[in-house]
């Protein structure tokens, strides 16, 4: 089922969800998942937050931009994209070009309350903000529904139900008539 789907790729602001319902939906389609920002800390050796300590945000954005090329290449996985991701006209291209972008869209108020106690966000730590997540929004938004195919609001949903209404958005991308069964998964993933 969905077998010969492409690759699909997660797009949206912080707090979004992208890695919490990248995870869900390739573990339902059994692909391999990767976020971006992991395998950029990865290829690095070191944290986010290190990385734009040390080389500012423009060397994190190359990084991140070697990282989505490379990542776009394969055919059938399911990655999660850094929030700033769809900033380079580059990236854009990989991802429309070469899989199914999904992107999460999220109200501001839901991505504060999901990112607030957490420090890993380096554009975060300031003293205000909620002001950097809605300027962000403001030009992302626009660049996040350029790049997408399907677009998925993220407000109160429960991750499963997510997912569930994600595959049936991408049935119609598959070639064949696909039926989407309940979700099998456990207690702690809902
Ligand atoms: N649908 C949801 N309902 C409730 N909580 C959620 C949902 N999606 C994500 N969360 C929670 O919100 C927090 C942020 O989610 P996640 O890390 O997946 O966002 P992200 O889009 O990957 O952010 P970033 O761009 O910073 O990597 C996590 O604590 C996660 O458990
Ligand atoms: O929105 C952004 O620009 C970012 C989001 C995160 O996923 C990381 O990629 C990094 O913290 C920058
Ligand atoms: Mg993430």
């Amino acid at each position: 089922m969905l077998e010969e789907l492409p690759s699909v790729f997660l797009v949206g602001p912080m707090g979004a969800g992208k890695t919490t319902i990248g995870r869900l939906l390739a573990k339902y389609l059994g692909r391999e998942f990767v976020d971006s920002d992991w395998y950029v800390e990865l290829q690095t050796g070191a944290d986010i937050p290190w990385i734009f300590a040390k080389e500012g945000e423009a060397g994190f954005r190359e990084r991140e931009t070697r990282a989505i090329d490379e990542l776009t290449q394969h055919k059938q996985i399911v990655l999660a994209t850094g929030g700033g991701a769809v900033m380079s006209a580059e990236n854009r291209e990989f991802l429309h070009q070469r899989g199914i972008v999904i992107y999460l869209n999220a109200p501001v108020d839901v991505q504060m309350s999901r990112t607030a106690k957490d420090k890993s966000r380096p554009l975060l730590q300031q003293p205000n903000p909620r002001k950097i997540l809605h300027d962000l929004y403001r030009v992302r938004d626009p660049l996040y529904r350029q790049v997408a195919h399907i677009i998925m609001p993220t407000g109160h949903t429960y991750p499963r139900h997510m997912v569930h209404q994600l595959l049936q958005q991408l049935a119609s991308f598959s070639t064949s008539p696909t039926v989407i069964p309940d979700l099998k998964l456990s207690e702690d993933e809902l």
